[in-house]
């Protein structure tokens, strides 16, 4: 189990030992990351770690980043990757998965080169739930769950730090291919008949009377 002491070294190490299989799980600000990821938790057997929230547990537990934390979160600002990347990797380490959704990060090119570097895990793609912004605000007024930045003035700081500092890490990954893009606009149910499609793509269907000894494989397929 990771501890407070341990040296970002050796947690990098450790981590590295465990090979795991990491997707990183990209949008705006209620896009709905957090909703689709507990049905791929669900379906296909990955742990969940969501960056903010990880942000908010740590915030909460008296650390001496807390205050730190909080007045970036209200200033919807992007808190330095040195913390947010020991919490990933901690959350990493504690997990006895080896296949993770690390969602909201990496939220800047801070975020991705220092996470690149410090952990040399490349994702094996990145999710990236697209949704008008109209919609996502819509989304974040109603959402109840009591966060202090689902207010209307953090909310726009939020759209502008996604546009201006998110959107390019999609780019960045964009160019390298990785890049899995969702229509997230549709109802709950919807999106996640697409999301599905990706973590199970569907294979060509080989009737069983034609695959017989001797066929050739790739005339068989319908
Ligand atoms: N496809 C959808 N259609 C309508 N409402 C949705 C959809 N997906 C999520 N929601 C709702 O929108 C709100 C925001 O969703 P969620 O918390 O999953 O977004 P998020 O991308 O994780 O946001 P944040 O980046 O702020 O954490 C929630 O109240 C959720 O129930
Ligand atoms: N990589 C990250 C992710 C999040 N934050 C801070 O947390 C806030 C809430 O994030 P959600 O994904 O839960 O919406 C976000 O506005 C940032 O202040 C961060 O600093 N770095
Ligand atoms: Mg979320």
């Amino acid at each position: 189990m990771g501890t407070a002491n341990d040296s970002s070294k050796d947690i990098s190490d450790r981590l590295a030992e465990k090979h795991p299989k990491v997707v990183f799980v990209l949008g705006g600000p209620g896009s709905g990351k957090g909703t689709q990821c507990e049905k791929i938790v669900q379906h296909f057997g990955y742990t969940h770690l969501s960056a903010g929230d990880l942000l908010r547990a740590e915030k909460n537990s008296g650390s001496e980043n807390g205050i730190m934390i909080q007045n970036m979160m209200n200033e919807g600002k992007i808190v330095p990757s040195e913390v947010t990347i020991k919490l990933l990797q901690k959350a990493m380490l504690d997990s006895g998965n080896d296949k993770f959704l690390i969602d909201g990060f990496p939220r800047n090119e801070e975020n991705r080169a220092a996470f690149e570097a410090l952990t040399k895990i490349e994702p094996e793609f990145v999710l990236y739930f697209n949704c008008p912004e109209k919609e996502m605000e819509r989304r974040i007024l109603n959402r109840n769950q009591g966060r202090e930045d689902d207010n209307i003035e953090t909310i726009r700081k939020r759209f502008k730090v996604f546009l201006e500092s998110s959107l390019p890490v999609i780019e960045y990954y964009k160019g390298k291919g990785k890049v899995r893009e969702i229509d997230a606009a549709k109802p709950v149910e919807e999106v996640f008949e697409e999301v599905k499609d990706i973590f199970n793509p569907k294979v060509p269907k080989v009737p069983k009377d034609e695959n017989v000894e001797g066929r050739c494989m790739c005339c068989a397929i319908l």
